[in-house]
């Protein structure tokens, strides 16, 4: 009996590895902002927004309320899954979710992120693990963590035909190498750095680069420098656009960081959802007639 568990695992993980199911039909993608409509709008300075999502009601709300980019982060680990941070966050977790939050893009441009081992080895492994997310996922680009590193990878996912979003700054999949979750760029070498990172990430072909927890000053510097946006995150208002993740957004995590505001009360109002539900079926208030079928 303790054999079991690694026998039954793995076939179960060869299946999904060979699993190259399409995106059902219903995803119509023809309505969906575009990797062009970006560039533009630097140009135009009309500002992006950026919500991470993890599943088809969020990504439905967040999409008809005009958001441009559906990111789903490998924040599902930490955010939706219980885990502590983005590391354990696995491909077969991902894909699932990005194909949910497919399924309900209209319009949005939807992001996946390639989560922490799926594609640092080699541009060989990244290319693998991105078609799924486009293939399997429906997805319309990947975003990976890194700089000049991780150039010959997103030179060859944009030369296969998948467009690559950048993220440089706190890259939270190397926080053990980082040594925590704190502001990068600081100090004229560091900042240089940042940039020739942000250089060679468009070089090789990207078409987006997130900045996260980068001084204000260096971020906008960094906005200035590069043809294609810059999407920040606790890194100031100089950059092309915003990113949050949508529990943050809403007020419906436990813990936000400071660059976070909460725009809504999410969690409060679900809390006081849950325990109404729960009152009024102790007290009989429901179900009512009006919830009951007839004989
Ligand atoms: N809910 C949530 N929001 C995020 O922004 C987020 C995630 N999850 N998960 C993935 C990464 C991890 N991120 C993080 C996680 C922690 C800090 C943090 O500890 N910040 C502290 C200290 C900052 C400092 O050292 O200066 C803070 O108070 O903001 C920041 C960003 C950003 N991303
Ligand atoms: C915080 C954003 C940029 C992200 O990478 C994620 O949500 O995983
Ligand atoms: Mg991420």
């Amino acid at each position: 009996m303790a054999l079991a568990t690694p026998v039954a695992v793995r076939p179960l993980a060869r299946l999904e590895v060979m699993s190259t199911a399409p995106p059902p039909a219903s995803v119509s993608t023809a309505k969906r902002v575009r990797v062009h409509h970006l560039r533009e709008a630097k140009t135009a300075g009309r500002r992006l927004t950026m919500l991470t999502a993890y599943d088809a009601p969020t990504a439905r709300i967040f999409d008809s309320a005009g958001v441009d980019m559906l990111l789903v982060g490998d924040s599902m680990g930490d955010n939706m899954l219980g885990h502590d941070t983005t590391i354990p966050t696995t491909m077969d977790e991902m894909v699932p979710a990005v194909r949910a939050v497919s399924r309900a893009a209209q319009r949005a441009f939807v992001v996946a992120d390639l989560p922490f081992g799926s594609y640092e080895a080699s541009p060989q492994q990244a290319h693998a693990s991105a078609v799924r997310m486009l293939k399997e996922g429906g997805a319309n680009a990947v975003k990976i963590e890194g700089g000049r590193r991780i150039a010959p990878h997103v030179e060859l996912l944009t030369g296969a035909g998948i467009p690559v979003v950048g993220h440089l700054g706190l890259t939270p999949q190397a926080e053990n190498a980082l040594g925590g979750k704190r502001v990068q760029g600081r100090g004229e070498e560091a900042a240089a750095g940042l940039l020739a990172d942000a250089e060679a990430l468009v070089a090789a072909g990207a078409v987006a680069v997130v900045l996260e927890m980068v001084p204000g000053p260096l971020a906008h510097r960094i906005t200035d420098a590069l043809p294609v946006p810059t999407i920040g995150i606790g890194a100031g208002a100089g950059c092309d656009g915003q990113v949050l993740v949508w529990l943050d957004m809403a007020g419906m995590a436990d813990w936000s960081p400071r660059f976070a505001r909460q725009f809504g009360a999410v969690g409060t109002a679900l809390a006081q959802a849950a325990g109404d539900y729960v009152a009024a079926v102790h007290d009989g208030s429901f179900p009512g007639p009006e919830h009951t079928y007839e004989a």
